[in-house]
Protein backbone atom coordinates (compact mmCIF):
# COMPACT_ATOMS: atom_id res chain seq x y z
CA UNK A 1 0.00 0.00 0.00
CA UNK A 2 1.95 2.60 -1.35
CA UNK A 3 0.82 6.33 -1.92
CA UNK A 4 -2.54 8.32 -0.89
CA UNK A 5 -1.82 10.77 1.90
CA UNK A 6 1.53 12.76 1.14
CA UNK A 7 3.05 15.29 3.62
CA UNK A 8 2.60 19.28 3.14
CA UNK A 9 6.10 19.47 0.99
CA UNK A 10 8.13 16.86 0.11
CA UNK A 11 12.06 17.68 -1.07
CA UNK A 12 14.59 19.06 1.57
CA UNK A 13 12.28 19.59 4.87
CA UNK A 14 12.53 16.93 7.60
CA UNK A 15 10.51 14.36 7.60
CA UNK A 16 7.98 13.70 9.83
CA UNK A 17 8.46 9.94 11.22
CA UNK A 18 5.57 8.22 13.46
CA UNK A 19 6.74 6.06 15.77
CA UNK A 20 3.77 3.71 16.90
CA UNK A 21 5.35 1.35 19.64
CA UNK A 22 5.64 0.03 23.14
CA UNK A 23 7.25 1.98 25.92
CA UNK A 24 10.38 1.18 27.37
CA UNK A 25 11.57 2.99 30.59
CA UNK A 26 15.49 2.20 30.29
CA UNK A 27 15.56 3.49 27.43
CA UNK A 28 17.27 0.97 24.84
CA UNK A 29 14.64 -0.19 23.03
CA UNK A 30 10.48 0.53 22.20
CA UNK A 31 9.28 3.92 21.71
CA UNK A 32 12.05 5.29 23.55
CA UNK A 33 14.81 3.71 21.07
CA UNK A 34 12.45 4.61 18.12
CA UNK A 35 12.91 8.75 19.02
CA UNK A 36 16.30 8.23 19.42
CA UNK A 37 16.71 6.48 16.04
CA UNK A 38 14.90 8.58 14.18
CA UNK A 39 16.12 11.88 15.23
CA UNK A 40 19.68 10.54 14.69
CA UNK A 41 18.84 9.46 10.87
CA UNK A 42 17.34 13.51 10.21
CA UNK A 43 13.51 12.67 10.44
CA UNK A 44 11.34 14.66 13.25
CA UNK A 45 9.89 12.22 15.66
CA UNK A 46 6.60 11.66 16.97
CA UNK A 47 5.11 8.86 19.28
CA UNK A 48 1.96 7.42 19.93
CA UNK A 49 2.07 4.68 22.98
CA UNK A 50 0.55 1.46 22.35
CA UNK A 51 1.84 -0.28 26.19
CA UNK A 52 3.86 0.59 28.69
CA UNK A 53 5.88 -1.94 30.00
CA UNK A 54 8.62 -2.33 33.34
CA UNK A 55 11.48 -3.18 31.78
CA UNK A 56 15.26 -2.96 32.10
CA UNK A 57 18.29 -3.91 30.60
CA UNK A 58 17.66 -7.38 33.08
CA UNK A 59 14.22 -7.69 31.83
CA UNK A 60 9.97 -7.05 31.39
CA UNK A 61 8.31 -7.40 34.71
CA UNK A 62 4.95 -6.03 33.62
CA UNK A 63 2.77 -4.58 30.37
CA UNK A 64 0.01 -2.54 31.15
CA UNK A 65 -1.81 -1.76 27.85
CA UNK A 66 -4.19 1.47 27.97
CA UNK A 67 -7.85 1.30 26.49
CA UNK A 68 -7.85 1.02 22.58
CA UNK A 69 -9.94 4.00 22.37
CA UNK A 70 -7.18 6.17 24.14
CA UNK A 71 -4.63 4.65 21.36
CA UNK A 72 -6.76 5.42 18.69
CA UNK A 73 -7.38 9.18 20.37
CA UNK A 74 -3.20 9.84 20.26
CA UNK A 75 -3.32 7.88 16.78
CA UNK A 76 -5.82 10.50 15.34
CA UNK A 77 -4.65 13.32 17.39
CA UNK A 78 -1.69 12.75 15.58
CA UNK A 79 -2.75 12.11 11.98
CA UNK A 80 -5.51 15.15 12.63
CA UNK A 81 -2.73 17.70 12.40
CA UNK A 82 0.70 16.36 10.89
CA UNK A 83 1.20 15.30 7.52
CA UNK A 84 3.47 12.15 7.98
CA UNK A 85 6.08 11.02 5.79
CA UNK A 86 6.23 7.23 7.51
CA UNK A 87 4.70 5.58 10.05
CA UNK A 88 7.33 3.07 12.17
CA UNK A 89 5.30 0.23 13.94
CA UNK A 90 6.31 -1.76 16.82
CA UNK A 91 5.12 -3.53 19.92
CA UNK A 92 1.64 -4.20 19.27
CA UNK A 93 0.96 -6.36 22.58
CA UNK A 94 -2.75 -7.44 21.63
CA UNK A 95 -4.86 -8.35 18.69
CA UNK A 96 -6.83 -5.46 20.07
CA UNK A 97 -4.33 -2.95 19.57
CA UNK A 98 -2.98 -4.65 16.24
CA UNK A 99 -7.08 -4.34 14.85
CA UNK A 100 -7.27 -0.47 16.25
CA UNK A 101 -3.66 0.13 14.12
CA UNK A 102 -5.05 -1.52 11.38
CA UNK A 103 -8.19 0.22 11.10
CA UNK A 104 -6.35 3.47 11.47
CA UNK A 105 -4.32 2.92 8.76
CA UNK A 106 -7.11 2.25 6.52
CA UNK A 107 -8.48 4.90 7.70
CA UNK A 108 -5.55 7.16 7.15
CA UNK A 109 -3.74 6.17 4.29
CA UNK A 110 0.08 6.86 5.31
CA UNK A 111 2.39 6.96 2.80
CA UNK A 112 5.10 4.45 4.34
CA UNK A 113 4.76 1.91 6.77
CA UNK A 114 7.38 -0.08 8.87
CA UNK A 115 6.52 -2.75 10.77
CA UNK A 116 8.65 -4.61 13.39
CA UNK A 117 6.41 -7.36 14.30
CA UNK A 118 7.55 -7.15 18.22
CA UNK A 119 6.78 -10.59 19.96
CA UNK A 120 10.00 -11.20 21.86
CA UNK A 121 12.03 -9.29 24.22
CA UNK A 122 16.18 -10.00 23.91
CA UNK A 123 15.39 -11.37 27.29
CA UNK A 124 12.77 -13.78 26.54
CA UNK A 125 10.09 -11.93 27.65
CA UNK A 126 6.74 -12.14 25.38
CA UNK A 127 5.27 -8.64 24.08
CA UNK A 128 2.43 -10.13 22.00
CA UNK A 129 -0.54 -12.20 23.10
CA UNK A 130 -0.64 -16.09 21.55
CA UNK A 131 -4.00 -15.21 19.84
CA UNK A 132 -2.50 -11.47 18.29
CA UNK A 133 -0.55 -13.25 15.87
CA UNK A 134 -3.45 -13.27 13.41
CA UNK A 135 -3.91 -10.17 13.47
CA UNK A 136 -0.73 -9.11 13.23
CA UNK A 137 -0.45 -11.23 9.95
CA UNK A 138 -3.31 -8.82 8.77
CA UNK A 139 -1.91 -5.82 9.90
CA UNK A 140 1.33 -6.86 8.16
CA UNK A 141 -0.44 -7.20 4.82
CA UNK A 142 -1.09 -3.56 4.78
CA UNK A 143 3.18 -2.63 5.33
CA UNK A 144 5.28 -1.13 2.97
CA UNK A 145 8.36 -3.08 4.52
CA UNK A 146 8.36 -5.58 7.44
CA UNK A 147 11.12 -6.63 9.47
CA UNK A 148 10.99 -9.80 11.64
CA UNK A 149 14.08 -11.12 13.71
CA UNK A 150 14.75 -15.46 12.83
CA UNK A 151 12.04 -16.04 15.70
CA UNK A 152 9.41 -13.70 14.65
CA UNK A 153 9.87 -15.00 10.60
CA UNK A 154 9.08 -18.59 12.00
CA UNK A 155 6.21 -17.46 13.52
CA UNK A 156 4.86 -15.52 10.58
CA UNK A 157 4.76 -18.17 8.52
CA UNK A 158 4.04 -20.92 10.99
CA UNK A 159 7.64 -23.00 10.69
CA UNK A 160 10.48 -23.50 12.66
CA UNK A 161 12.82 -20.52 13.54
CA UNK A 162 15.29 -21.37 10.41
CA UNK A 163 19.02 -22.15 11.41
CA UNK A 164 20.80 -21.26 8.55
CA UNK A 165 21.05 -18.01 6.40
CA UNK A 166 19.46 -19.81 3.23
CA UNK A 167 16.60 -21.03 5.60
CA UNK A 168 15.77 -17.85 6.75
CA UNK A 169 16.09 -16.65 3.39
CA UNK A 170 13.45 -18.63 1.79
CA UNK A 171 11.16 -18.14 5.16
CA UNK A 172 11.54 -14.42 4.03
CA UNK A 173 10.40 -15.27 0.77
CA UNK A 174 7.22 -17.45 1.58
CA UNK A 175 6.46 -14.18 3.87
CA UNK A 176 6.61 -12.04 1.12
CA UNK A 177 4.41 -13.86 -0.67
CA UNK A 178 1.73 -14.01 1.77
CA UNK A 179 1.72 -10.72 2.36
CA UNK A 180 2.61 -9.36 -0.76
CA UNK A 181 4.54 -6.66 0.94
CA UNK A 182 8.38 -6.38 1.01
CA UNK A 183 10.39 -8.17 3.79
CA UNK A 184 13.86 -7.73 5.77
CA UNK A 185 15.57 -11.27 6.50
CA UNK A 186 17.47 -10.13 10.27
CA UNK A 187 20.82 -11.91 10.55
CA UNK A 188 21.30 -10.82 14.08
CA UNK A 189 20.05 -13.96 15.57
CA UNK A 190 21.99 -16.35 13.39
CA UNK A 191 25.53 -17.35 14.38
CA UNK A 192 28.63 -16.30 11.85
CA UNK A 193 30.71 -14.00 11.86
CA UNK A 194 28.83 -11.94 9.41
CA UNK A 195 25.46 -10.14 10.35
CA UNK A 196 24.01 -9.96 7.29
CA UNK A 197 20.30 -8.59 6.29
CA UNK A 198 18.32 -9.12 3.00
CA UNK A 199 15.99 -6.92 0.74
CA UNK A 200 12.93 -9.60 -0.69
CA UNK A 201 11.05 -7.23 -2.77
CA UNK A 202 7.48 -7.18 -2.55
CA UNK A 203 5.30 -6.70 -5.63
CA UNK A 204 7.39 -5.10 -8.19
CA UNK A 205 6.89 -1.50 -8.49
CA UNK A 206 8.81 1.06 -10.38
CA UNK A 207 12.52 1.57 -8.90
CA UNK A 208 12.22 -2.13 -6.75
CA UNK A 209 15.12 -4.64 -6.77
CA UNK A 210 13.64 -7.77 -8.62
CA UNK A 211 15.30 -9.70 -6.72
CA UNK A 212 16.44 -10.50 -3.26
CA UNK A 213 19.66 -8.29 -2.07
CA UNK A 214 21.76 -9.16 0.48
CA UNK A 215 22.90 -6.63 2.34
CA UNK A 216 26.16 -8.05 4.22
CA UNK A 217 27.48 -6.64 7.61
CA UNK A 218 29.87 -7.06 10.52
CA UNK A 219 28.72 -8.81 13.63
CA UNK A 220 29.58 -6.36 16.36
CA UNK A 221 30.90 -8.09 19.73
CA UNK A 222 28.69 -7.00 22.34
CA UNK A 223 26.00 -8.02 24.81
CA UNK A 224 24.56 -4.52 24.16
CA UNK A 225 21.94 -5.68 21.52
CA UNK A 226 18.84 -4.60 23.28
CA UNK A 227 16.92 -2.65 21.23
CA UNK A 228 18.59 -3.11 17.76
CA UNK A 229 15.49 -4.20 15.80
CA UNK A 230 13.31 -1.24 16.98
CA UNK A 231 16.25 1.47 16.22
CA UNK A 232 17.17 -0.59 12.71
CA UNK A 233 13.18 0.01 11.59
CA UNK A 234 12.74 3.56 12.50
CA UNK A 235 15.69 4.11 11.07
CA UNK A 236 14.88 2.44 7.84
CA UNK A 237 12.10 4.28 7.55
CA UNK A 238 13.31 7.48 7.96
CA UNK A 239 16.14 7.17 5.54
CA UNK A 240 13.26 6.08 3.06
CA UNK A 241 11.56 8.99 3.80
CA UNK A 242 14.99 10.76 2.86
CA UNK A 243 15.86 8.77 0.21
CA UNK A 244 12.86 7.28 -1.46
CA UNK A 245 14.99 4.00 -2.07
CA UNK A 246 14.52 0.76 -0.22
CA UNK A 247 17.58 -0.42 -0.90
CA UNK A 248 19.66 2.96 0.07
CA UNK A 249 17.17 2.90 3.04
CA UNK A 250 18.54 -0.42 4.35
CA UNK A 251 22.11 0.39 3.58
CA UNK A 252 22.56 3.63 5.18
CA UNK A 253 20.36 2.14 8.13
CA UNK A 254 22.93 -1.16 9.16
CA UNK A 255 25.86 1.05 8.28
CA UNK A 256 24.45 3.42 10.82
CA UNK A 257 23.26 0.48 13.34
CA UNK A 258 26.57 -0.94 13.40
CA UNK A 259 28.34 1.85 14.45
CA UNK A 260 25.55 2.15 17.24
CA UNK A 261 26.58 -1.32 17.88
CA UNK A 262 30.08 -0.39 17.73
CA UNK A 263 29.70 2.70 20.16
CA UNK A 264 27.67 0.97 23.00
CA UNK A 265 30.92 0.29 24.93
CA UNK A 266 30.94 4.59 25.37
CA UNK A 267 27.76 4.21 27.52
CA UNK A 268 26.72 2.52 30.94
CA UNK A 269 23.78 1.81 31.09
CA UNK A 270 22.19 -1.24 33.13
CA UNK A 271 23.79 -4.69 34.58
CA UNK A 272 22.14 -7.27 31.33
CA UNK A 273 21.89 -5.99 28.02
CA UNK A 274 22.48 -2.18 27.03
CA UNK A 275 21.08 -0.57 24.78
CA UNK A 276 23.15 0.91 21.09
CA UNK A 277 24.57 4.34 21.40
CA UNK A 278 22.29 6.16 18.77
CA UNK A 279 24.07 9.48 18.52
CA UNK A 280 27.50 8.26 18.05
CA UNK A 281 27.99 10.39 14.57
CA UNK A 282 25.95 13.11 15.84
CA UNK A 283 28.29 16.32 16.29
CA UNK A 284 29.10 15.64 20.13
CA UNK A 285 27.70 18.04 22.78
CA UNK A 286 29.61 21.42 23.50
CA UNK A 287 30.82 19.52 27.12
CA UNK A 288 32.24 16.87 24.59
CA UNK A 289 34.29 18.63 22.37
CA UNK A 290 37.86 19.24 21.75
CA UNK A 291 39.31 22.35 23.71
CA UNK A 292 41.21 23.35 20.99
CA UNK A 293 38.28 23.31 18.77
CA UNK A 294 36.17 25.38 20.86
CA UNK A 295 38.79 27.54 21.18
CA UNK A 296 39.91 28.13 17.43
CA UNK A 297 36.34 28.63 16.77
CA UNK A 298 35.70 31.07 19.69
CA UNK A 299 38.28 33.19 18.56
CA UNK A 300 37.60 33.20 14.35
CA UNK A 301 36.72 37.32 14.32
CA UNK A 302 40.33 37.85 16.16
CA UNK A 303 41.78 35.90 13.46
CA UNK A 304 40.16 37.80 11.29
CA UNK A 305 41.40 40.51 12.48
CA UNK A 306 45.31 39.88 12.67
CA UNK A 307 45.47 38.58 9.15
CA UNK A 308 43.92 42.01 8.64
CA UNK A 309 46.64 43.84 10.29
CA UNK A 310 49.18 46.61 8.12
CA UNK A 311 51.91 44.72 10.21
CA UNK A 312 50.84 41.16 8.73
CA UNK A 313 50.64 42.56 5.08
CA UNK A 314 53.74 44.43 5.59
CA UNK A 315 55.95 41.59 6.75
CA UNK A 316 54.41 39.69 3.90
CA UNK A 317 55.10 42.18 1.08
CA UNK A 318 58.54 43.36 2.83
CA UNK A 319 56.72 47.16 3.06
CA UNK A 320 57.02 46.84 6.49
CA UNK A 321 58.95 50.01 7.89
CA UNK A 322 61.77 48.65 9.70
CA UNK A 323 61.56 51.14 12.61
CA UNK A 324 57.96 49.37 13.06
CA UNK A 325 59.76 45.98 12.92
CA UNK A 326 62.57 46.83 15.36
CA UNK A 327 59.76 48.42 17.92
CA UNK A 328 57.80 45.22 17.55
CA UNK A 329 61.04 43.30 18.55
CA UNK A 330 62.03 45.39 21.32
CA UNK A 331 58.41 44.51 22.86
CA UNK A 332 58.61 41.21 21.95
CA UNK A 333 61.98 40.71 23.82
CA UNK A 334 60.57 41.97 26.74
CA UNK A 335 57.23 39.86 26.21
CA UNK A 336 59.42 36.64 25.64
CA UNK A 337 61.01 37.33 29.29
CA UNK A 338 57.96 37.10 30.90
CA UNK A 339 56.72 34.85 28.90
CA UNK A 340 59.43 32.11 29.31
CA UNK A 341 59.03 32.67 33.45
CA UNK A 342 55.53 31.53 32.23
CA UNK A 343 55.89 28.47 30.71
CA UNK A 344 58.68 27.41 33.66
CA UNK A 345 55.57 27.96 35.90
CA UNK A 346 52.98 25.84 33.56
CA UNK A 347 56.19 23.52 33.94
CA UNK A 348 55.56 23.26 38.03
CA UNK A 349 52.37 22.73 37.41
CA UNK A 350 52.21 20.08 34.80
CA UNK A 351 51.02 16.98 36.39
CA UNK A 352 53.14 14.27 34.00
CA UNK A 353 56.85 14.56 33.33
CA UNK A 354 56.42 14.36 29.34
CA UNK A 355 54.84 17.58 29.86
CA UNK A 356 56.44 19.19 32.60
CA UNK A 357 59.62 18.62 30.00
CA UNK A 358 57.72 20.36 26.74
CA UNK A 359 57.25 23.27 28.94
CA UNK A 360 60.91 23.47 29.88
CA UNK A 361 61.94 23.14 26.79
CA UNK A 362 59.52 25.60 25.12
CA UNK A 363 60.66 28.14 28.15
CA UNK A 364 64.20 27.07 27.52
CA UNK A 365 64.10 27.77 23.77
CA UNK A 366 61.65 30.46 23.73
CA UNK A 367 64.79 32.62 25.58
CA UNK A 368 67.52 30.81 23.46
CA UNK A 369 66.09 30.17 19.86
CA UNK A 370 63.81 33.28 19.63
CA UNK A 371 65.57 35.97 21.49
CA UNK A 372 68.35 35.08 19.11
CA UNK A 373 66.37 36.85 16.01
CA UNK A 374 66.03 39.50 18.25
CA UNK A 375 69.27 40.00 19.97
CA UNK A 376 70.70 39.94 15.68
CA UNK A 377 67.95 42.25 14.69
CA UNK A 378 68.20 44.80 17.30
CA UNK A 379 71.84 45.20 17.49
CA UNK A 380 72.02 45.49 13.53
CA UNK A 381 69.18 47.41 13.05
CA UNK A 382 68.26 49.66 16.17
CA UNK A 383 71.28 49.66 18.18
CA UNK A 384 69.87 48.50 20.75
CA UNK A 385 70.46 45.60 23.42
CA UNK A 386 68.14 42.78 23.35
CA UNK A 387 65.55 43.19 26.62
CA UNK A 388 66.38 46.87 26.91
CA UNK A 389 63.76 49.63 26.96
CA UNK A 390 60.34 49.49 28.70
CA UNK A 391 57.17 47.62 27.73
CA UNK A 392 54.49 49.71 26.11
CA UNK A 393 50.66 49.66 27.39
CA UNK A 394 49.84 46.27 25.31
CA UNK A 395 53.10 44.17 26.12
CA UNK A 396 52.17 45.51 30.39
CA UNK A 397 48.62 44.39 29.63
CA UNK A 398 49.53 41.16 27.89
CA UNK A 399 52.34 40.40 30.51
CA UNK A 400 49.66 41.06 33.25
CA UNK A 401 47.68 38.26 32.25
CA UNK A 402 50.07 35.74 32.05
CA UNK A 403 51.34 35.87 35.60
CA UNK A 404 47.89 36.76 36.90
CA UNK A 405 46.88 33.77 35.42
CA UNK A 406 50.25 32.19 36.44
CA UNK A 407 49.82 33.02 39.66
CA UNK A 408 46.38 32.50 40.51
CA UNK A 409 44.66 30.08 37.90
CA UNK A 410 45.28 26.14 37.31
CA UNK A 411 47.25 24.63 34.95
CA UNK A 412 44.87 23.80 32.55
CA UNK A 413 43.33 28.12 32.37
CA UNK A 414 47.58 28.76 32.43
CA UNK A 415 47.81 26.32 29.24
CA UNK A 416 45.24 27.86 27.53
CA UNK A 417 46.72 31.15 28.41
CA UNK A 418 49.98 30.41 27.02
CA UNK A 419 48.66 28.85 23.49
CA UNK A 420 47.84 31.49 21.47
CA UNK A 421 51.51 32.41 21.30
CA UNK A 422 52.25 29.63 20.00
CA UNK A 423 49.45 28.80 18.29
CA UNK A 424 48.58 32.34 16.44
CA UNK A 425 52.65 32.87 15.70
CA UNK A 426 52.31 29.58 13.63
CA UNK A 427 49.30 30.89 11.67
CA UNK A 428 50.95 34.37 10.91
CA UNK A 429 54.10 32.30 9.98
CA UNK A 430 52.70 30.20 8.14
CA UNK A 431 50.26 32.50 6.43
CA UNK A 432 52.89 35.24 5.17
CA UNK A 433 55.04 32.46 3.92
CA UNK A 434 52.69 31.10 1.90
CA UNK A 435 51.61 34.54 0.04
CA UNK A 436 55.49 35.35 -0.02
CA UNK A 437 55.56 32.17 -2.05
CA UNK A 438 52.43 32.11 -4.19
CA UNK A 439 52.60 35.78 -4.65
CA UNK A 440 56.12 36.27 -5.48
CA UNK A 441 56.10 39.48 -3.52
CA UNK A 442 58.86 42.06 -3.21
CA UNK A 443 62.04 41.75 -2.03
CA UNK A 444 64.34 43.68 -0.32
CA UNK A 445 67.49 44.92 -2.64
CA UNK A 446 69.87 42.07 -2.31
CA UNK A 447 67.13 39.91 -3.69
CA UNK A 448 65.76 38.40 -0.13
CA UNK A 449 62.99 39.24 1.39
CA UNK A 450 64.20 41.86 4.64
CA UNK A 451 61.57 39.96 7.16
CA UNK A 452 63.33 36.42 5.75
CA UNK A 453 64.65 35.78 9.01
CA UNK A 454 61.48 35.90 11.21
CA UNK A 455 59.07 34.28 8.98
CA UNK A 456 61.55 31.14 9.00
CA UNK A 457 61.42 30.97 12.89
CA UNK A 458 57.68 30.73 13.07
CA UNK A 459 56.73 29.23 10.11
CA UNK A 460 59.65 26.43 10.64
CA UNK A 461 58.08 22.40 10.86
CA UNK A 462 60.02 22.18 14.76
CA UNK A 463 57.53 24.78 15.78
CA UNK A 464 54.81 23.86 14.27
CA UNK A 465 55.32 20.31 15.97
CA UNK A 466 55.61 22.71 18.89
CA UNK A 467 52.61 23.81 18.36
CA UNK A 468 50.68 21.16 18.06
CA UNK A 469 51.94 19.91 20.96
CA UNK A 470 51.23 22.77 23.33
CA UNK A 471 47.41 21.80 21.01
CA UNK A 472 47.41 17.78 22.74
CA UNK A 473 48.09 19.07 25.85
CA UNK A 474 45.90 21.75 26.33
CA UNK A 475 42.96 19.18 24.70
CA UNK A 476 44.37 16.63 28.05
CA UNK A 477 43.96 19.19 30.02
CA UNK A 478 40.40 20.33 29.32
CA UNK A 479 39.58 16.37 29.03
CA UNK A 480 39.79 16.62 32.63
CA UNK A 481 39.02 20.01 34.01
CA UNK A 482 35.98 20.59 35.84
CA UNK A 483 32.99 23.02 33.65
CA UNK A 484 34.18 26.08 36.01
CA UNK A 485 37.98 25.50 34.78
CA UNK A 486 36.89 25.08 31.13
CA UNK A 487 34.98 28.34 31.02
CA UNK A 488 38.33 30.06 32.64
CA UNK A 489 40.15 28.29 29.62
CA UNK A 490 37.90 29.55 27.10
CA UNK A 491 38.37 32.86 28.80
CA UNK A 492 41.98 32.77 29.07
CA UNK A 493 42.94 31.95 25.65
CA UNK A 494 40.63 34.62 24.22
CA UNK A 495 42.34 37.06 26.17
CA UNK A 496 45.69 35.99 25.51
CA UNK A 497 44.25 35.78 21.48
CA UNK A 498 42.84 39.56 21.60
CA UNK A 499 46.50 40.28 23.12
CA UNK A 500 48.29 38.74 20.33
CA UNK A 501 46.40 40.70 18.00
CA UNK A 502 46.93 44.29 19.54
CA UNK A 503 50.92 43.85 20.28
CA UNK A 504 51.55 42.50 16.60
CA UNK A 505 49.42 46.08 15.91
CA UNK A 506 51.70 47.66 18.84
CA UNK A 507 54.05 49.65 16.95
CA UNK A 508 52.11 51.61 14.16
CA UNK A 509 49.24 52.26 17.18
CA UNK A 510 51.58 53.80 19.41
CA UNK A 511 53.10 55.98 16.30
CA UNK A 512 49.71 56.85 15.67
CA UNK A 513 48.92 58.04 19.00
CA UNK A 514 52.34 60.10 19.19
CA UNK A 515 51.60 61.27 15.28
CA UNK A 516 47.70 62.45 16.58
CA UNK A 517 49.07 64.08 19.49
CA UNK A 518 51.51 66.33 17.58
CA UNK A 519 49.12 67.47 15.30
CA UNK A 520 46.58 68.10 18.63
CA UNK A 521 49.25 70.02 20.17
CA UNK A 522 50.76 71.38 16.95
CA UNK A 523 46.94 73.01 16.28
CA UNK A 524 46.77 74.45 20.17
CA UNK A 525 50.23 75.43 19.68
CA UNK A 526 51.77 73.62 21.91
CA UNK A 527 55.47 73.19 22.80
CA UNK A 528 55.94 69.16 22.24
CA UNK A 529 58.59 67.29 24.91
N1 LIG B 1 26.14 -8.16 17.02
C1 LIG B 1 25.69 -7.52 15.95
N2 LIG B 1 26.54 -6.89 15.13
C2 LIG B 1 26.11 -6.21 14.05
N3 LIG B 1 24.83 -6.12 13.72
C3 LIG B 1 23.92 -6.74 14.50
C4 LIG B 1 24.30 -7.47 15.66
N4 LIG B 1 23.18 -7.95 16.25
C5 LIG B 1 22.14 -7.55 15.49
N5 LIG B 1 22.59 -6.84 14.42
C6 LIG B 1 21.79 -6.19 13.42
O1 LIG B 1 20.78 -5.51 14.12
C7 LIG B 1 19.59 -5.50 13.39
C8 LIG B 1 18.51 -6.13 14.23
O2 LIG B 1 18.68 -7.51 14.14
P1 LIG B 1 18.10 -8.60 15.09
O3 LIG B 1 18.11 -9.84 14.31
O4 LIG B 1 18.84 -8.58 16.37
O5 LIG B 1 16.63 -8.06 15.28
P2 LIG B 1 15.71 -8.10 16.52
O6 LIG B 1 15.84 -9.37 17.25
O7 LIG B 1 14.37 -7.70 16.04
O8 LIG B 1 16.29 -6.96 17.42
P3 LIG B 1 16.00 -6.80 18.95
O9 LIG B 1 17.23 -7.33 19.61
O10 LIG B 1 15.80 -5.36 19.15
O11 LIG B 1 14.77 -7.61 19.24
C9 LIG B 1 19.90 -6.24 12.12
O12 LIG B 1 20.30 -5.33 11.10
C10 LIG B 1 21.06 -7.12 12.50
O13 LIG B 1 21.82 -7.49 11.38
C1 LIG C 1 8.60 -1.73 24.41
C2 LIG C 1 9.49 -2.70 23.73
N1 LIG C 1 9.44 -2.82 22.39
C3 LIG C 1 10.27 -3.67 21.76
C4 LIG C 1 11.16 -4.44 22.45
C5 LIG C 1 12.05 -5.42 21.73
O1 LIG C 1 13.39 -5.09 21.84
P1 LIG C 1 14.46 -6.17 22.32
O2 LIG C 1 14.18 -7.43 21.56
O3 LIG C 1 15.76 -5.57 22.00
O4 LIG C 1 14.25 -6.37 23.81
C6 LIG C 1 11.20 -4.28 23.87
N2 LIG C 1 12.04 -4.97 24.63
N3 LIG C 1 10.35 -3.41 24.47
Amino acid sequence: MEAARTSRSAGSRIPNILSVAGSDPSGGAGIQADIKSISANGGYALAVVTALTAQNTLGVTGVHTPPVEFLRRQLDAVSDDVALDAVKIGMLGSADVARCVAQWLDDVLPAVVVLDPVMVATSGARLLDDDAVRAVVDLAARASLVTPNIAELAVLVGAEPAASWPEALHQGEVLAALLGTRVLVKGGHLPGERCPDALIPGPQGPGEPEQTVVVDGRRVDTENAHGTGCSLSSAIATRYAVTSDWLEAVREAKFWLEGALESSCSLDVGRGSGPVHHFHSMPESRHHQLFTDLAWRDTAAVRRDILGLPFVAGLTDGSLRPADFSYYLQQDALYLREYSGVLARTAALAPADDERLFWLRAATSCLETEAELHRTWLTREAGTRFGEGSADPVTRAYCDHLTATAARGSYAELVAAVLPCFWLYAMVGDYVQEQVRDEGVERGPDGVHPYAQWIATYADPGFAEATAQAKRVADRAHRCASPTERDAMLRAFHWSSVYERDFFDAARSSRMQAGSLQAADLREGAVLP
